[in-house]
């Protein structure tokens, strides 16, 4: 097994995922679909890729931007929220960005808000002006602040920040939202939107340019088309020849259709890939229309 240390001379590349959390089990998933495979150690915090020379660490979501700058991981997969936070915290002490976020990969969805109580109305950032804001996110909720001429105290807190209000320590908050129902179980309501965020793969500034480098690509072009191809699907049914076009009209998602000639009538089959969710609605539309025989298959690879 290589050395967990030593991040310049490896040949290997490494991606730091969440050990367990929200981001864990579809960072796995995805990372698994892009034909990835591990022996896992027996402390399971480093996974020996088998399938290729792709090693996975396991940590605290929060260390990922830390071992990414410190080189002792290739890429991660991270929260747009804690990278970007940490980009924040370098560029107020004015130190370079090293990583990047390189792919957007659609779960982990949330938006980072300032909540204010429920009984006080929202009138815009002038109304922060001397407040004191609980935050696990005090560089972004700083670059917010200084974007919007608002002086602010922040109170930095490292969990639980949606009952400072009630315990006295902050006149409102900054944390991340997803359905609410933290907010309303605290009394508390969404006033403005910091970012919205998604997991994202993040990567060097710089691509690398070893053998690393021939790996990272590699895995980029397999994720592209894992993630092109996570909500498409292939549609096939028949239809009479003079009705394809307004068949295909009700398919502006698709991509360039098979037609194929159907045996001894005037009906083509076709075959299209819609990038689109094909929902109920879609495909009673289509059969209204006059297609016939319709099927909805998923597609698991496409290698163009
Ligand atoms: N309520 C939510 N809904 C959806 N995504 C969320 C929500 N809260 C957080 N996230 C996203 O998931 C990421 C990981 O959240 P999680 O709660 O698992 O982290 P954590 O408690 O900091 O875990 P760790 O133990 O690794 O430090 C967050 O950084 C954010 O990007
Ligand atoms: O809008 P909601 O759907 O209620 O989600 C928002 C909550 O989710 C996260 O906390 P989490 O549940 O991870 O607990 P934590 O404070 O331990 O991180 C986040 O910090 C919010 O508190
Ligand atoms: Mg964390």
């Amino acid at each position: 097994m290589s050395p967990v240390n030593g991040g310049a001379t490896r040949d290997r590349l490494r991606i730091a995922i969440q050990k367990s959390g929200r981001l864990s089990e579809p960072a796995r998933g995805l990372l698994a679909s892009c034909g990835l495979s591990w022996r896992e150690s027996r402390d399971k915090l480093f996974c020996y890729g088998e399938t290729l020379p792709v090693d996975l660490l396991l940590v605290r979501d929060d260390d990922i931007p830390g071992l990414l700058a410190d080189g002792v991981c290739d890429y991660g997969i991270v929260g747009r929220n804690v990278l970007d936070e940490v980009g924040a915290d370098r560029a107020l002490k004015g130190l370079p960005q090293v990583s990047k976020a390189v792919r957007g990969l659609g779960f982990g969805g949330c938006r980072l808000d300032i909540a204010i109580p429920e009984s006080a109305e929202w009138t815009g950032p002038a109304q922060l002006q001397g407040s004191r804001i609980a935050t696990s996110y005090p560089g972004l909720l700083q670059q917010w602040l200084d974007a919007n001429g608002v002086e602010a105290t922040i109170v930095n807190l490292s969990g639980s920040v949606e009952i400072a209000p009630r315990l006295g320590q902050a006149d409102v908050i900054c944390d991340l939202v997803s359905s609410g129902a933290t907010l309303t179980a605290n009394q508390l309501k969404p006033a403005v939107t910091l970012m919205t965020s998604e997991a994202v793969l993040a990567g060097p500034v710089t691509p690398l340019s070893d053998v690393r480098g021939d790996l990272a690509s590699l895995l980029l072009r397999r994720l592209d088309g894992v993630l092109r191809l996570r909500d498409s699907r292939l549609v096939m049914f028949q239809s009479r020849r003079d009705g394809v076009d307004a068949l295909l009209k009700l398919l502006p998602d698709a991509e360039a259709p098979t037609l194929l000639q159907v045996d001894g009538s005037d009906k083509v089959a076709l075959q299209v890939l819609c990038h689109g969710e094909m929902t109920w609605p879609r495909l009673e539309a289509l059969k209204q229309a006059g297609a016939a025989g319709l099927m909805v298959l998923p597609v698991e690879r496409m290698l163009a």
